[in-house]
């Protein structure tokens, strides 16, 4: 296939790095100059869970023009609309754009290129932009890609094909929004970790923050069953289990179990917000990741304390007026509702 992929870091990075040698026509498309000369005079290099140096096609994104097929999109969230701008208008007849990125960003991508020209996808495979020309991959996980209104298509069914011979299991869904809705309930949970300097399996484990995570992950959940998407379990998380109206606390552990399975087997225990906030002081993606969330359940007249806290919370960590720590987690915790705090109210 001939493909571009715009964001040639961890995400893109290691997809080129395994389409690259199986034969596939790969350009990478990226707007740090740094990584972009490296690619260009020494190839990509994968670290971790699979090691080797590809030659790669790269570009800078100012270089870029040229028609464009099939566009994997892996920026971070908060960069959609700026990467889209230059790529709208190369895309040819029946180009379309994957979003391999986490957040609920198909929408503004369809507002940009067309909704026809959507692809979503979920993954759970992982690693982190390592040093110019380096990325390290963590390992595989679940890769999913679907139509957005759930029909099946050749382009789906040709993508998850091609994903699984060439680079990593995959499968076309018919419900890629009940993953990515997934993806973002067990997001709001991970974007909370990232509030501590502590590994997330171990945070996870933690039972006196149980309840606060389970109330964030059924603050999703809940809005994803009324705006109609019907979440799925991911590597073994469901949402609906903590959405049900009586918990199930077997059914609820083994959720938290697979959870601290899947970072433990990747063997690191930080996520891409913490990487944000904690080593590169950025902008993280909250605002895509938690604020459609939000802003979907103030239309639906839903309260959503846990999820409006913690977007507080990340704003201040991310401006430096909010300290991150464990004082964060217990803020979360006294929104949530429970026998003894039945409004969830600020202690
Ligand atoms: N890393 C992971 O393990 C996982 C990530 N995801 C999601 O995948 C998406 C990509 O994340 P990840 O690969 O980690 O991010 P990275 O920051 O590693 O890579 C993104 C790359 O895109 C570049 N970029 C920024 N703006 C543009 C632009 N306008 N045009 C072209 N390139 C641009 C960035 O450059 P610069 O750094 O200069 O901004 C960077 O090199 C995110 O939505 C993330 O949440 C999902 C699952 C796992
Ligand atoms: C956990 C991981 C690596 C993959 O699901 C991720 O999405 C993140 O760190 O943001």
């Amino acid at each position: 296939m001939k493909i571009h992929i715009i964001g040639a870091g961890a995400i893109g990075g290691i997809v080129a790095a395994h389409l690259v040698p199986a034969g596939h026509d790969v350009t990478v498309v990226d707007a740090n100059e740094e990584h972009v000369e490296a690619i260009k005079a020494n190839g990509l290099t994968l670290t971790g869970h699979v090691e080797r140096t590809v030659a790669v096609r790269a570009l800078h994104i100012s270089e870029l023009d040229e028609p464009l097929s099939t566009v994997l999109l892996a920026v971070k969230a908060r960069h959609t609309g700026a990467a889209l701008e230059p790529i709208a208008p190369l895309l040819t007849g029946d180009g379309y754009v994957v979003s391999m990125q986490n957040g609920l960003e198909e929408a503004k991508i369809g507002a940009l290129v067309g909704e026809e020209r959507v692809v979503g996808s979920l993954l759970t495979f992982g690693g982190y932009y390592a040093s110019p020309g380096v990325i390290h991959y963590m390992g595989p996980g679940t890769l999913l890609v679907g139509e957005m209104d759930g029909r099946p298509s050749a382009r789906t069914q040709e993508l998850a094909d091609t994903f699984t011979r060439d680079f990593h299991q995959a499968e076309a869904t018919g419900n890629i929004a009940g993953a990515l809705w997934s993806k973002a309930a067990v997001g709001a949970a991970y974007i909370a970790t990232a509030l501590v300097d502590e590994d997330v399996p171990v945070i996870f484990g933690w039972p006196e923050y149980r309840p606060m995570f389970e109330a964030l992950v059924a603050e999703v959940a809940g809005v994803a069953a009324a705006v109609g998407v019907r979440c799925v379990a991911l590597d073994g998380f469901d949402p609906a289990v903590f959405t049900a109206v009586s918990r199930d606390a077997a059914r609820a552990d083994a959720a938290w179990k697979a959870q601290q399975d899947y970072w433990r087997a990747h063997g690191l225990g930080r996520t891409g917000v913490w990487r944000d906030l904690a080593v590169h002081h950025r902008q993280t993606e909250v605002d895509q990741i938690v604020g459609p969330v939000v802003a979907l359940a103030r239309e639906q007249g839903r309260d959503v304390p846990l999820l409006t806290g913690l977007l507080d919370l990340v704003h201040g960590a991310e401006q430096g007026t909010v300290e991150r720590g464990t004082a964060c987690l217990d803020h979360l915790a006294s929104l949530t509702k429970s026998p003894t705090n039945p409004k969830g109210t600020t202690a």
